[in-house]
């Protein structure tokens, strides 16, 4: 089938993806502390005036991170919804998924640490 590429359905494909951060906000507690790290780094990030490379590297730091927990907590769903019950291998999808956002996490606060520390230093 044809991609519908006109503006409305375009529009409309936003607005799923605006839903869908709407509800990993809603319901995983991990977002909510991504969101306080996200913000706390932006505000340190204009107090200490960085230039327009070390605002790349923040926003790579910080987008890994909330792209790692969208395609954690939708792995989480999907298995969820379906195979409710318990199995080695949904455990293991979810532990590697959960593995894939603590890397990310761990690489992030590395970034924001170096960055914000020889601007502030
Ligand atoms: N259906 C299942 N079969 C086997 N093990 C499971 C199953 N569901 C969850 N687990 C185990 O429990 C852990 C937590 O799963 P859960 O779905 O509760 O995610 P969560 O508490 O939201 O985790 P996270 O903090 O990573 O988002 C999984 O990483 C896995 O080890």
């Amino acid at each position: 089938m044809a991609p519908d590429l006109r503006p409305r359905a375009r529009l409309s494909s936003l607005g799923h993806a605006w839903r869908g951060l709407r509800t990993l906000l809603r319901s995983e507690a991990n977002a909510r502390i991504h969101l306080a790290a996200t913000l706390a780094v932006l505000i340190a990030g204009a107090a200490l005036g960085l230039n327009a490379g070390e605002w790349a590297l923040l926003v790579f730091a910080i987008a890994l991170v909330w792209v790692a927990e969208a395609l954690n907590t939708a792995i989480e769903h999907l298995a969820n919804a379906l195979h409710p019950e318990r199995h080695p291998l949904i455990g293991q999808a979810k532990d590697i998924a959960a593995a894939g956002v603590l890397l990310a996490a761990i690489s992030a606060v590395a970034i924001a640490a170096l960055v914000l520390w020889q601007r502030y230093a």
